[in-house]
């Protein structure tokens, strides 16, 4: 019986492996399996944490549940001792924490530790989502980042990576090692689910008539209130839109480029499909505070354009 290669466990790859295959540094490699490392306390957290409130609020003026103080924690430790990390933003902290001064070879990270949190108590599935770049400076278009991810906690738990050379999908077996489910994910120009995020009745027009073409097009409305397991539905069936519009009252929609909107497009524009704000593609966003929102339409590229013609009323 050879003796199975290191990293390639009897059928399967493991995450590290995988990674090493793509020619990035040593430093990106171990800050990705750190990441997934902690996830594995924040899985424990969301299935058997507190539920409760942590009596805080975050930089949005949003309460705070504990298990969203918890999760963060948990990844900011993680991140402190992982030795390769200058800067870190997280939507739940106030403003940048300098882990280590600048110096070659350090990455930078922006990462909402779990979104999607006060879904936790109705047992619907939530998730961690992280961008990371190169250097100190965290304020720069989501088209640098050198890597994104999620973690999805949903009745499996999977781990969804890009360095830019394709997107890949890894699934937590019983001894909790992620190992390759999907690799080169890739979206059809055109889908058959959407998920309106928001409040319909503020719907803009022209948003109005884009979800009303999408209807009559046969499409089935898909949208569970959880970012990250909207998002890994429309990416993993590889057909499909979700969107967080502009709405009457509230021009910028609701989430936050930094922690969730730059990472998800960078997975998605690396499938093959876009991502846009209404008039320009999120990833060319110049953001200039940490709390910066914008309106998202985000899938497939046909569909995405077909958007933007209803948003811009042409
Ligand atoms: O409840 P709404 O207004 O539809 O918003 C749902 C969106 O808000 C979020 O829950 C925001 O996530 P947070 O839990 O990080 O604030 C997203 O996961 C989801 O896409
Ligand atoms: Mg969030
Ligand atoms: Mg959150």
């Amino acid at each position: 019986m050879p003796m199975s290669e290191p990293g390639k466990t009897k059928f399967q790859v493991d995450l590290r492996r995988h990674l090493r295959d793509q020619d990035i540094s040593d430093n990106l490699v171990h800050l990705i399996c750190e990441i997934a490392e902690a996830s594995k306390y924040v899985i424990n957290a969301v299935r058997t944490g507190d539920l409760g409130v942590a009596g805080t609020s975050n930089l949005y003026g949003e309460e705070q549940l504990a298990l969203d103080v918890l999760s963060d924690r948990i990844i900011r430790k993680r991140l402190i001792h992982s030795g390769v990390v200058c800067n870190i933003a997280s939507e739940e902290m106030d403003e940048i924490f300098q882990a280590q001064a600048d110096a070659d070879g350090l990455y930078s990270v922006a990462y909402d530790p779990l979104d999607g949190s006060s879904l936790v108590d109705v047992n619907l599935a939530v998730g961690t989502i992280v961008s990371i770049y190169e250097g100190c400076n965290l304020l720069q278009k989501g088209r640098n980042q050198v890597a994104a991810m999620y973690i999805l906690y949903g009745p499996r738990v999977s781990l969804v990576y890009s360095v830019g050379k394709g997107v890949h999908e890894f699934t937590m077996n019983h001894l909790m090692e992620y190992t390759l489910s999907r690799e080169n994910v890739t979206m059809k120009p055109e889908g058959d689910i959407y998920a309106p995020g928001g409040l319909r009745n503020k719907y803009p027009a022209g948003t109005e008539k884009f979800v009303r073409y999408l209807e009559d097009k046969g499409a089935k409305l898909r949208y569970s209130g959880g970012f990250v397991p909207d998002i890994n539905q429309v990416l993993m069936k590889g057909k499909g839109i979700f969107m967080y519009p502009a709405l009457n009252g509230s021009p910028n929609g609701k989430l936050r480029v930094l922690f969730e909107l730059n990472a998800m497009a960078y997975l998605i524009e690396n499938a093959g499909g876009a991502a846009t704000d209404g008039k320009n593609p999120i990833l060319d966003i110049e953001p200039h505070s940490l709390d910066q929102r914008a309106p998202v339409f985000i899938g497939c590229s046909n569909d995405v354009n077909k958007a933007m013609e209803f948003v811009n009323g042409n």
